[in-house]
This record gives structure tokens, sequence and C-alpha cells, in this order.
């Protein structure tokens, strides 16, 4: 018995596999969650980029990170210090002095302390204190002045930093070959290095000098007492020992509530987006989505609200608990101090300067271990940095030192075929035709079926598999690619809105968004339709195409498209590709196009490959080679491809057709 009769969900499916053909798509649920919910929601972005190494530092030991220490030391040196060597000099000798002083203010006020306990009459007493005294007031403006130079060298090296390795990520990224760029993973990677590889790079600088600040003035402590006394350095030890343990704990649980957090609170800033952004404010009014958008919005506020109580009372908790310990282990240092003096070990002002030492040792060791965990957590995001432009320098164009002719006269392609990165099938396969100067062609067919990708490869965007693509004779692979590139203008199908001046929106083809030659701008703009937009734009050439800037005009979708067109156009190109250029035009814009291209400023050596799915405008081309399957399946000129009577000339009449019936 058919089934279908029973379930009605499987009676609806079968229905909608009817009237489409061969679609078996399952029904949707009746509900569904817009967000996740509980427990999942902190975990639904474990392995989202921007949590790649959040809270590393929690779980790793003490001692892996100390090991490390060094190496990520040297390595944020070697930034700092390519960024700025005289910075980087300064910054590091004013901090190494201002640890110097630092050690002997701590020395001289054993020495004030000594003189105040000594034996005599109290006047007598602060009188010999006074050198020491005023060596300490001294000290402690040295120390200053050098911690402002350090603040100082800081404030210089820190911009630095963040100029060179950004102009450095961006000058890599932009030169990587494209078949990478499309490649998902190296997407994910490059964001993650930019969204959060630079902003260590920059941040690592202060948190290694706050880092090598605590360590030294600890290692000055130690030393004063050494010198007081050799028994006191373990002292110091076994009183720090516990309080760091909970500073360790603390910074701990920080981390990695961050992680929690930081999902949370990129969750909720896609619903504000959504329900502020301009993109999607038609939509949203259209579809009357503000309440569930709201909603969504404050059960997530409600999560940060209680995240942000529980991270409260935790770190409550374990300040107390740190604060305990220390208590616990001050009181205990004191006794052994105490115990020392009264057993006449250590004089009565060595052990006020003991005291000191301890003290100080004590408020500096939790700033180490959390300088520590940044220094080791944003040390990761700076290796993946580092990888990333490693595998960006891998990944450029080739240079063969051969440039492409200045004229390409003939291009012959040879079943090419070309799949892209992680695709199943291959985009083009075995692929044959030959283009010559001063000839349109045309390359139509269904969707998906290789015209684009071939555009691409004709432009030397991408490498073919297998075969060839010669310009004059000259396999594409020899010749310099970035020389490949300056010789094709390209108007894509979804062509970039450049946020630039209506000019720039043009010149940029020609590799500038500064410079113009003013005859060809207008003639491009001519052309492509593009001259009556601009004459309408308030500043004219000068306006800028986008809403962003103060004065700046936004255009409809035919408009950009006519200013892509006019790109083209400028660029002065051996070859030009034209990929549906004028989907979005109206069709007096679309006519005026096509004749310009077809019958206009006709550069006689151009090589023009027009991609579209209105058949009309290609009855003209020299030669239409239609694609199907990623083969080129059937080629002509209009005439010849009618009287064969296959694919070209079925989807001809079909278009034709429609216009009759109408
Ligand atoms: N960047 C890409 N990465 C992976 N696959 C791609 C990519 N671009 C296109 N493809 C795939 O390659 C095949 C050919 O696509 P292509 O864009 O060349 O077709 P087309 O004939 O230009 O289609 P349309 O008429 O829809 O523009 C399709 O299966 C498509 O899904």
């Amino acid at each position: 018995m058919d089934d279908v009769t029973t379930c009605p969900q499987r009676k609806t499916a079968g229905r909608a596999r009817g009237a489409r053909g061969a679609v078996t798509l399952p029904l949707p649920p009746a509900t569904a969650q817009a967000a996740p919910t509980g427990a999942a929601l902190g975990d639904e972005l474990t392995d989202a980029y921007w949590v790649t190494w959040d809270g590393a530092a929690s779980r790793t030991s003490l001692r892996h990170m100390l090991g490390r220490l060094p190496a990520i030391s040297r390595r944020v040196l070697r930034l700092a210090w390519d960024a700025d060597p005289r910075a980087t000099a300064g910054v590091v000798v004013a901090q190494l002095l201002s640890a110097v002083m630092g050690a002997f203010g701590l020395w001289a006020s054993v020495g004030v302390l000594q003189a105040l306990f000594a034996q005599g009459a109290t006047a007598d007493r602060v009188r010999s204190a006074l050198p020491s005294l005023v060596l300490v007031a001294g000290l402690l403006m040295v120390r200053a002045v050098l911690d402002a130079v350090v603040a100082l060298g800081q404030a210089r090296l820190v911009p630095r930093v963040r100029r060179t390795a950004e102009t450095e990520f961006l000058r890599l990224t932009a030169h990587v070959r494209l078949e990478a760029v499309d490649d998902a993973h190296w997407s994910d990677d490059s964001y993650r290095a930019f969204d959060r590889g630079l902003y260590y790079t920059r941040e690592s600088i202060g948190q290694l000098i706050q880092l090598a600040s605590a360590l030294l003035s600890l290692v000055g402590a130690a030393g004063v007492l050494t010198l007081l006394h050799p028994l006191l350095l373990p002292l110091l030890l076994a009183s720090v020992l516990p309080q760091g343990l909970a500073a360790v704990r603390s910074a701990r649980a920080r981390f990695l509530s961050q992680v929690r957090h930081s999902t949370l609170q990129r969750r909720i800033r896609m619903f504000s987006w959504l329900l502020l952004d301009r993109s999607s404010a038609a939509e949203l009014r259209s579809c009357r989505a503000q309440s569930a958008l709201l909603g969504e919005h404050e059960r997530i506020a409600r999560l940060i609200e209680t995240e942000d109580g529980r991270l409260g009372r935790q770190e409550a908790a374990t300040g107390l608990l740190g604060r305990a310990l220390g208590g616990a282990a001050t009181a205990l240092t004191y006794a052994t101090l105490i115990w020392m003096t009264m057993g006449g070990w250590l004089p009565l002002a060595a052990g006020g300067g003991a005291v000191l030492a301890i003290r100080t040792g004590q408020s500096t060791l939790s700033r180490i271990v959390l300088a520590l965990h940044y220094v080791y957590e944003h040390a990761l995001w700076v290796d993946d940095l580092l990888e990333f432009q490693d595998r960006c320098r891998a990944l450029r164009p080739r240079r063969t030192g051969r440039p492409a002719p200045e004229r390409v006269k003939t291009i012959s392609v040879e079943d090419l075929v070309y799949a892209y990165p992680d695709a199943g099938a291959p985009a083009l396969r075995g692929v044959s035709m030959t283009l010559h100067a001063g000839s349109t062609v045309a390359f139509v067919g269904a969707n998906g079926s290789g015209k684009s990708t071939m555009s691409k490869l004709l432009a030397g965007l991408y490498e073919a598999d297998a075969g060839a693509i010669r310009w004059d004779g000259v396999d594409l692979r020899e010749l310099d690619n970035e020389t490949v590139h300056g010789r094709v203008a390209m108007v894509l199908q979804d062509p970039v809105k450049w946020p630039l001046s209506a000019l720039a929106n043009i010149t940029v083809s020609a590799g500038t968004i500064t410079a113009a030659d003013p005859e060809r701008a207008r003639d491009a703009a001519v052309d492509s339709g593009a001259d009556r937009v601009i004459a309408g734009l308030p500043h004219g050439w000068t306006t800028p195409l986008s809403k962003r800037f103060r004065e700046g005009s936004e255009l409809s979708g035919g408009n950009w498209a006519k200013f892509a067109v006019a790109r083209g156009l400028y660029k002065d190109a051996s070859l030009l590709i034209l990929d549906e250029p004028t989907a979005n035009m109206d069709p007096r814009a679309e006519h005026a196009v096509y004749s310009s291209v077809l019958h206009g400023r006709r550069n006689p050596e151009r090589i023009t490959v027009l991609i579209s799915h209105r058949l009309a405008s290609v009855v003209e081309c020299d030669r239409i080679y239609v694609f199907q399957d990623g083969r080129v399946a059937e080629s002509g000129t209009h005439a010849e491809l009618m009287a064969l009577g296959g694919e070209y000339a079925q989807m001809f009449t079909l278009q034709a057709a429609a216009y009759r019936a109408a």
C-alpha cells in the first residue's frame, strides 16, 4: 500500500515533488529556536575563529607558560624592533634602570629604618636617617622619570607596531592568488588574523612591558632580601606562594568566563545590529519582525545579566580566599621574622626592611600572574598571525619576470580543465576556443555551466588544472601574473560598490583612485550611460558614492552597473570581459551599453568577451560559445547556431516566444 496516503507530512512532500519535478526536500519543523538556549548558547561558537585561543592560558600549566616566555619575549621584541629600534631600545633600557632604581630605593628604605631603629636620642637617629631619606626621595623621582620614559616609548611604539603590522598584513593578503581567497578556510583564517592577531600584536607590547616591570621589581625585592639575610629569600617565596596560587585561580576563572561572555556579546550585538542597521531597516519594517528580534535581544540581555552577576560573585569569593590565604601567609611570615629577630639572627632594622621587601614582592606577584596569562595567550594569536602571513607569502601570484604582451593578438584555449578548491566536480572540463584581437565573442548557457569561471581563467585570475591558455602562443603560466591582470578589464556580475568618489569609481580599474585621464573618464562615462548619473549627483564627479560619508549619494542597482561598465571601458585593456553587465539596467540603458560595446568607440585591437543570458544582446557577436556542464556544447555565429537547431536555438526561441506572446 502506498503509505503516502496514510502520512499527511509525506503526502504534502509528495505534492511538492510532483509540482516542481525532482526535488525531495523534507518538510521543515513547525517550531524552531531563533538562537540556541541554555548551555548550548555558550558552546555554539566554540569552533568560531574568535575563540580559537580564548582561555588557552587557563588550560596551560604555569611551568609551560614560563618556559615559553623567553621565545615570546624575543618575538614581541623583534616586532617592536622592526617597527622602531630607537623607541624599543629606549623602553628596554628605561625599564631596566627603573627596576634597578626600585631595588636601590628599597635598600635605601632599609637604611632609613636602620638609622631609626639604632640606639641613641631620637633627634640624632632622625638626623642620621636623613641622608637615606633624601636618597629614597631622589631615587623615587628618578624612577618616576624613567617610568615616564617607558610610557612615552610605549606611546610611540604601539601605534608604529600597529601601522607596520597592519600594512604588512594587508599588503600580503591583497596580493594572494584568487583561488586561495576562494577557499573558505583561508577566509576564516584571514579574518581571525585580522580581527585578533593584529589587535593582540599591539596589545602584547604593553603586556610584555607590564610583565617585565613586575618581574624586575620582584627580582629587586628578592635581591634586597638576600642581602639582608639569605634565609629571607625562602621566606619571601613561602609568603607569596599562597597568594600566587589564589591569583592564578582568579586569573583562570576570569579567562574562562570571558569566553562564554564574548559569545553572548556577539550574539546580542548581531540582534542589536539587525534592529539598528540601515541595510535591514526596510525589510525589518515590512516583515514587522521588530518584536521577534527585540524578544531575542531581551532573552540574551538577561543571560548576560545573569552571567555578569555570577562572575561578580565568583570574583568576590576568589578574592576573599586569596586575601584569607595571603593574610595567613603574612601572619606566618611576620611570626617567623619576629622569631628570627628575637633569636638574634636578624637585626631589628633588617626585619623592618624585610617586611617592606616582602610587601613589595606580594603586591607584584598578582600583577605577574595576570600579565603572564595575557602575554602567553596573546602570543598564541601573534603566532597565528605570523604563521598566516607566511602562508600568504607562499600564495603570491607567479612572478616569472616575463611580461604579458601589451596588445594580445590571439588567445588560444586548449582542453582547459579547472576545479575549484574543495569542489567535487570540475567547473570546466575540456574547453577549447580561439579569440582574435578586434572580435567580440559571447559566452551563453545555463546557470552554473562555467561561463564566469572561463572568463576568470582567461583573465589569469585562476590557473588551469589541465590544458592551457596561450596569449600569442605563450602559456599564461609563463607570464608574470600581475602584468596579465594589467592587460585585462573585467566587469563582474556583482560589481564592487566602491565607497569612493564617482570619478575614483571609474579610475580604480586603472589602479588609481587619486589621478585620472579626464577625457578617457568622460568617454567611459558616456559609453556606459554613467554620464547622466554623474550629472545628477550633487557634486558631480567628486560626489562620494556612499551614504556613509557626509554629502554622499547612494545609487540604484542599475546605476551602479553603469559605473561598473564605465570602469571596464576606462581601463584601456587588451581583453575586456563583461559578465552580465546589464542585468540590473533598464531596457534603454542596456541597449545603449550594447551599442557602445559592439559599435561604439571600439578599440580595434581589443578582444571583448560578453556573458549574457539575454540572447538578443549577443546576436551581433562574432562568435557565440554555448556552455553546458563545463563544456562548450556549440559555437558559431547566431545564424549558424540557429540553423543548427540545438541548445542555443531552443533558448533563443524560448526567449523570443515570450516577447512575441506579450
Ligand atoms: N568561487 C567558487 N568556488 C567554488 N565553486 C564555484 C565558485 N564559483 C563558481 N563555482 C561553481 O562552478 C560552477 C560554474 O560556475 P560559474 O559561475 O562559472 O557558472 P556560470 O555559467 O557563470 O553561472 P551563472 O550563469 O549562474 O552566472 C558552478 O557549479 C558553481 O557552483
